[in-house]
């Protein structure tokens, strides 16, 4: 990389870190969007904290969220989901990657909204599929038509990621480029919020 690139890239960081400030960057979406990937890689750019509420959760309860799912139901992982999320924004800057339901659930969207700034990662039916069939370990996905229960959730869903603070569009481009664009993300919002 040459000098004059090396100092935009490191002026992106500085203006994003700048804009931030001391709250917390929340990233919120489907499954497969790319919240966790994407949203490790801007907390490294900001050199501030990450923390993947899904680990979080697997980490405090000792099991997987497969597991979770399976011994105690869909609303009971959804309120450890809210404390844990509550928890894991008393404090900031951090960079929190969400898991796909949380910003749907009422409380945990509260949280959401007072913990910090939230970015929703919007993707398209395609992209998110070519990424969940992978791995198997979603339960909402055990289903007889998996791509058609993620569309499903898509068009329930979707309204409601609308509200997060910003939008950001997950392309089909490399992990590295998705988090430059939330950091643009949250330049512009920030001079916006200024002008304003
Ligand atoms: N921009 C990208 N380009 C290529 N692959 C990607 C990109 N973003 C994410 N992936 C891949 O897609 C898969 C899902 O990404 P990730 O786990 O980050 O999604 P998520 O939004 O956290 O999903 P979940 O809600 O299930 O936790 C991973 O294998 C990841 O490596
Ligand atoms: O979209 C969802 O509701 C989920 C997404 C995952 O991140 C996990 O939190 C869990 O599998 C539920
Ligand atoms: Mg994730």
């Amino acid at each position: 990389m040459s000098e004059q690139l090396l100092t935009v890239a490191d002026s992106l960081k500085d203006r994003a870190r700048a804009a931030l400030g001391s709250r917390n960057l929340i990233l919120v979406g489907l499954m497969g969007a790319g919240k966790s990937s994407v949203g490790r890689i801007v907390a490294s750019q900001l050199a501030i904290p990450f923390i993947d509420s899904d680990l979080e959760i697997e980490r405090v309860s000792r099991m997987t969220i497969a597991e979770l799912f399976a011994a105690y139901g869909e609303q009971e992982f959804r309120a450890l989901e809210a404390r844990v999320i509550k928890r894991l924004l008393k404090s900031g800057p951090r960079v929190v990657s969400t898991g796909g339901g949380a910003f749907i659930n009422d409380r945990t969207r509260k949280h959401i909204k007072k913990g910090g700034l939230s970015v929703w990662l919007k993707a398209d039916l395609d992209v998110l599929w070519d990424r969940v069939a992978k791995r198997d370990t979603r339960p909402l996905l055990k289903t007889e038509n998996p791509k058609q229960t993620l569309e499903g959730l898509m068009n329930a869903r979707y309204p409601i990621y609308a509200q997060a603070d910003l939008t950001v569009l997950s392309r089909d481009v490399r992990k590295e480029i998705m988090a430059d664009e939330v950091l643009k993300a949250l330049i512009e919002a920030q001079k916006e919020s200024a002008a304003s």
